[in-house]
């Protein structure tokens, strides 16, 4: 049925369309300055994301936007969404080479989505990159001749092997690097298998982001650091966060922030699956949140199972996190059995002070991701 409407309403709405129009000039004024930026940056060597500039230019307008009656959370939301554009379109520009004299770049695993994300950034930074796939190793030594950087990206279930049967007598000068989301063991590797620079990394995001401006890059320093600092400095330009961490640090904090993570989420949807939920009748009635958490399982199972299956069985003492997950869901089930609510009431004051600060935070945040869901919609 067509919406009903007045003469009056009509007269509105066409001036509305007048003032989106100039917001849309008002928007390509912005974007060509933008790829003006874009080519400034590129020139000197500056990094897509300056987190300054960002939060002086915020401030302002949102003080500017209470000045005449708008609300600043208003004007906020829509510079952060023009400046993730300004991300994309400055990065097509191209980026400074920090390293000018490096030799080509072999990613093993170049194939691979991750792979393929750094050969693209490494690409549009001016080096030459090469691609050495599970079926390129009878060309290995032609490929890898003249490579001054070596970095590993293959599934966590063979990258050790690869590096100690593959990678074991680079010259001395190449550094080997790895994209692993485990690191204490390929690190190990990699120090065994080369003699000269070595440094772990873990990007701490998927492959579809558009722009690498506000990723973590996570490393664990294996050796020679002078050597490969330059990559740091280039991974910054791509305005990403490089964040320094011990191997095995790293791969307890992975116990939860991944193997638990995901393996929840796998739970979740076998729950369903096998309980043979209606999904319709769940989408009908999902309120905000509850569609985003059907979002969030189902786009696990939109992905490979093997990735999956590699990220969860990467670490055998993931069994133990996951197992005590177990026994605390059995620990507050009984709270339901027992039909204890004072009981489930304490334990949630418990937990609420041990988030502490971060609970109101969290609820912020989440706030606006909520309100994101439901603009979502379009009925
Ligand atoms: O001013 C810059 O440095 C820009 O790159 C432009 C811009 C923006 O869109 O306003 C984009 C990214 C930066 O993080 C900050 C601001």
């Amino acid at each position: 049925m067509a919406e009903k409407t007045t003469e009056e309403l009509e007269q509105l709405r066409d001036l509305i369309d007048g003032v989106d129009q100039q917001l849309l000039h008002l928007l390509r004024k912005r974007l060509d300055l933008v790829a003006q930026v874009g080519a400034v940056k590129h020139g000197a060597g500056l990094p897509i994301y300056a987190p300054e500039r960002e939060a002086a230019m915020l401030a302002k307008r949102r003080a500017e936007a209470e000045a005449i009656g708008i609300q600043p959370q208003l004007i906020e939301d829509v510079l952060r969404r023009l400046m993730r554009e300004s991300y994309l379109n400055e990065k097509d520009v191209g980026f400074k080479q920090v390293r000018e004299d490096l030799g080509k770049v072999v990613i093993v695993g170049g194939e691979g989505q991750l792979g393929k994300l750094f050969g693209q950034m490494l690409n549009l930074s001016g080096y030459q990159v090469v691609s050495l796939d599970k079926d390129d190793w009878q060309q290995a030594d032609a490929l890898l001749d003249g490579a001054g950087m070596v970095i590993v990206s293959v599934p966590i279930a063979v990258t050790c092997e690869v590096i100690r049967e593959k990678l074991s007598s680079l010259p001395e000068h190449c550094i080997l690097a790895d994209l692993t989301s485990i690191k204490s063991a390929p690190l190990t590797a990699m120090m065994e298998a080369h003699k000269g620079p070595v440094v772990g990394l873990h990007p701490m995001f998927g492959p579809d982001v558009g722009s690498l401006a506000k990723q973590v890059v996570v490393v664990c320093h294996g050796r020679g650091q002078q050597h490969y600092q330059w990559l740091l400095e280039q991974i910054t330009i791509w305005g990403a966060r490089v964040v320094e961490a011990e191997a095995p640090q790293h791969d307890k904090a992975m116990q939860f922030v991944q193997a638990m993570r995901h393996f929840c989420t796998f739970v979740y949807g076998f729950n369903l699956c096998n309980e043979g939920v209606d999904m319709e009748s769940l989408l009908q009635f999902s309120s905000p949140i509850y569609r985003l958490e059907l979002a969030m399982v189902g786009r696990l199972f939109a992905q490979n199972p093997e990735l999956y299956a590699d990220i969860i069985f990467a670490q055998k003492d993931s069994f133990g996190v996951i197992s005590h997950y177990l026994e605390n869901f059995t620990k507050a089930l009984t709270l339901i059995e027992q039909q204890d609510r004072a009981g489930f009431i304490a334990e949630f004051e418990r937990v609420s002070q041990w988030f502490g600060e971060l609970a109101p935070q969290f609820r912020n945040e989440s706030r606006a991701m909520l309100q994101s869901v439901n603009d979502l919609k379009s009925h």
